[in-house]
């Protein structure tokens, strides 16, 4: 019977979800507004990220999935339940199959409850995979070949880096450091210099917009408002490029080190392999301006940003769910 399989990838930042023929169908940022007196949930995704940082003191805007674990599972569970119902999973024609990606260093109990909640949503198998792994696929890496594969996932909690060869990952590590983080420092930075409180969504457009992490790349600026902390009422300034790089050295420092971990780690055939393939970039924290400079000039190996590396994950559970398919369509015959 005609089935359309789910993918989704379960981010600290964002959830989105790829339906086999169709695509990727939902993408949404994993924010969830409840009611602090009843525990009700208001608003899942776009609608509860406009409130971050806007609501009256009962409501509150969570990120369920923070540093890359579940900080509040029952909502996490919520919100997944939301969003496989909200693309009608029970109006397929016959139940899907669902792969599912979430942060890498979630425990047994957490990956037990996950499934549940999915199957309960309306699947009929629910596989977990290793999101590195995913985004590779997704990058259009071919590691199912006994060849060595690198990939840098910087999404918006964690970093994982891996290599792969023949399906599965050689070495990896994984660190709290991405693009939320960068938004902190950001703020931190703002606050330190200026005296000045700014929001998550300003420190967000500084790093889209003005923030570089590879010196001297990019000169550009941006009148800010926020509240100044001396005198309690608001104040704009300008931000530059050139400040905002000093402010990012550090994190950034910290991805550049876990990439060389893993590369010392990794056996030498497949070191060769990486100078000749170059390390992919994946996740939307791989947008941030010159990291794919700083990797290539630390690792001293190519580095390519892959195309549309917000969708890495999501594509590539597309294409694992077809691959197992085939698998099981193999073991039927
Ligand atoms: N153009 C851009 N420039 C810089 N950063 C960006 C850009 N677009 C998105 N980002 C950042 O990408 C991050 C989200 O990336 P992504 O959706 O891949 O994370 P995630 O998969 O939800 O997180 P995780 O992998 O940690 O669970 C956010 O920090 C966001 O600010």
């Amino acid at each position: 019977m005609f089935s359309r399989d789910i993918g989704i990838d379960l981010g600290t930042a964002n959830v989105l979800i790829h339906v086999k023929g169709k695509g990727i169908v939902l993408n949404e940022p994993s924010v969830v507004a409840m009611d602090r007196n009843t525990g009700r949930v208001l608003e899942v995704g776009e609608e509860a990220r406009r409130m971050v940082g806007r609501t009256p003191g009962n409501i509150e805007a969570i990120r369920p999935l923070k540093d890359g674990v579940i900080a509040d599972f029952d909502v996490t569970e919520a919100m997944l339940r939301h969003f496989i119902d909200k693309i009608n999973v029970k109006g397929f024609f016959s139940k899907p199959k669902m792969l599912i990606c979430c942060p890498t260093n979630i425990t047994k109990v957490e990956q037990k409850a996950i499934k549940e909640a999915a199957e309960k949503s309306g699947g009929k198998k629910v596989y977990l995979e290793e999101e590195p792994k995913v985004a590779a696929v997704g990058a259009g890496m071919e590691i199912y070949q006994p060849s060595g594969n690198m990939v840098v996932d910087i999404g918006g909690g964690t970093t994982d880096v891996a290599v792969l060869s023949m399906g599965n990952i050689v070495t990896a590590e994984s660190v709290k450091m991405a693009g939320d983080k960068f938004d902190v420092e950001i703020l931190q930075y703002i606050k330190k210099e200026y005296k000045m409180l700014i929001g998550e969504r300003t420190a967000e457009d500084i790093k889209v917009n003005v923030a570089t992490v590879w010196k001297d790349s990019r000169h550009e600026q941006m009148d800010i408002r926020g509240r100044d902390m001396v005198s309690g009422l608001p104040r704009t300034i300008t931000v530059y490029s050139e400040e905002v790089e000093k402010a990012l050295r550090e994190p950034a420092a910290m991805i550049v080190q876990a990439a060389k971990q893993v590369l010392e780690k990794t056996p030498p055939e497949l070191s060769a392999d990486i100078i000749d393939r170059g390390v992919i970039l994946t996740g939307g924290g791989a947008m941030v301006h010159g990291i794919d400079q700083l990797l290539a000039e630390e690792l001293k190996v190519p580095v390519l940003l892959a195309e549309d590396p917000m969708d890495c994950v999501a594509k590539g559970t597309g294409i694992m769910l077809e691959n197992i398919d085939k698998i099981e369509r193999k073991k039927i015959v």
